[in-house]
């Protein structure tokens, strides 16, 4: 019996897929968990799927050996240590462009919403102020869009300001092929000082924590806006509350946050809270109806054929083994150290278990390999047991 436990109001669309192949040990959780509650709950999980708010780190993966794989059910990976993970035979999935076009179309809003002012308008006429200025109000046209990381996001932002007349230009650590009439800066500060809208879609870890920092804001053009969609630790948000009251910024938009509440009960705390000129919004810019069915679906079919058939293929920490039609009596799944001689290894401890090899197939990413052995013969607990036990072994699971 498989059992899968999901957090974090993951689409109804996932439970349909994994329901139609099968599977209904299905338990949802409509938040993310604090670590002991989250925990106990996986204890005797198979799947688990997540989204952004659910931290899987080393010591609490150690704790789950059962745990066949993980589904993020959104982009970013990095709230998984996606490293132990491997080194623990889960691979690790997500949809890499399921959620691309909800954020692009977010962030455009923002920029044009914050040219004209608008958070502190709609505030003020809320506040019975009829305050009709065009002053400091700006149309997006003509305007200078600066984009940081140009991947499927920033180039999707790229193309659609384009489309509003904005001048594009991106700054990105590879190189990138510039669509449109878009223009790469060399620097993240070539950027900075040519944008009057600097919009952040790199990844989130330690090669983007806080690159925009006082000195990254100091270089913005006076009056520029920053919205930032990607991760929370990208900006330094102390930085970013001085540079707004100082008025070197005229406005931010701001998605997500170094620490983000868990549920809904929990409130934000953040030191932009209560500025005017400040669009604060609870990590939505992925979130349409759209794109989270199209999530539900693709993590879990993901999931599915890899918990039927052992195909990793989209996993991000994981050698890659592409669908093979089933052949033999069982399939053994196995991770190993990829180590000189580990296939020889395997293949003589199958051997001396009387198995006959029918169909394999080999793939390996750094540290390990992955085979997926096709094999007549019996394929019992013993054979399973030594299988396991040998010092090569990370993982090894039989289907049938
Ligand atoms: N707010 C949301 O709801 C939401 C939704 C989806 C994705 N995201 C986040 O958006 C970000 C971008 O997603 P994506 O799908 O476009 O990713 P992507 O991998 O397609 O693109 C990221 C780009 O950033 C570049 N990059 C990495 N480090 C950089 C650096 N220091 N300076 C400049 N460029 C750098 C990479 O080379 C890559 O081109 C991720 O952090 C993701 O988690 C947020
Ligand atoms: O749905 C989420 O929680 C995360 C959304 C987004 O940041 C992503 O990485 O796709």
């Amino acid at each position: 019996m498989t059992r899968i436990v999901l957090f974090e109001n993951i689409h109804a669309s996932a439970r349909e897929v994994f329901e139609a192949a099968g599977f209904d040990d299905i338990t949802t959780h409509a938040s993310a968990l604090p670590p002991e509650m989250l925990r106990d709950e996986l204890r005797d999980a198979d799947l688990v799927g997540i989204r952004s708010r659910t931290h899987l780190d080393g010591a609490l993966l150690a704790d789950l050996p059962q745990l066949r794989a993980i589904g993020c059910f959104c982009i970013g990976t990095n709230q998984v240590d996606l490293e132990a993970a491997m080194m623990r035979g889960m691979p690790v999935f997500n949809a890499p462009f399921s959620n691309t076009r909800s954020v692009a179309e977010m962030v455009l809003g923002q920029a044009i919403l914050l040219l004209r002012r608008i958070p502190e308008k709609n505030d003020r006429v809320h506040h019975g102020f009829w305050d009709k200025t065009a002053q400091g109000a700006y149309e997006a046209r003509g305007k200078t869009l600066g984009i940081v990381g140009y991947g499927n996001i920033g180039s999707q932002v790229g193309t659609l300001a384009e489309a509003v007349g904005m001048r594009v230009l991106f700054h990105d650590i590879e190189a990138k092929l510039p669509l449109g009439n878009a223009r790469a800066c060399t620097t993240l500060k070539q950027l900075l000082a040519q944008s009057d809208v600097v919009t952040l879609h790199v990844p989130g870890g330690r090669g983007t924590r806080n690159i925009i920092d006082a000195e990254a804001l100091a270089a913005m053009r006076k009056g520029a806006i920053l919205i930032n969609a990607s991760r929370g630790t990208v900006v330094d948000i102390d930085a970013l509350r001085q540079a707004l009251e100082a008025g070197h910024l005229s406005g931010a938009a701001i998605d997500v946050f170094p620490t983000e509440p868990k549920s809904v009960d929990e409130p934000l705390d953040s030191p932009l809270i209560g500025m005017r000129n400040v669009i604060l919004t609870p990590h939505i810019g992925g979130s349409t109806q759209e794109s989270q069915e199209n999530i539900g679906k693709e993590v879990a079919e993901k999931l599915v054929r890899f918990i039927q058939s052992g195909t990793t293929k989209g996993a991000v920490n994981f050698p890659e083994v592409p669908y093979i039609e089933p052949a033999g009596a069982a399939r053994i799944l196995h991770v190993h150290r990829n180590l000189p001689g580990a296939m020889g290894t395997l293949s003589s401890l199958m051997a001396e278990h009387g198995l006959n090899i029918v169909s394999q197939q080999l793939q390996t990413l750094g540290q390990i390999g992955y085979v997926v052995s096709d094999v007549e013969g019996k394929v019992d607990d013993a054979v399973m047991a030594d299988l396991r036990a040998h010092p090569i072994t990370v993982r090894c699971d039989l289907l049938d």
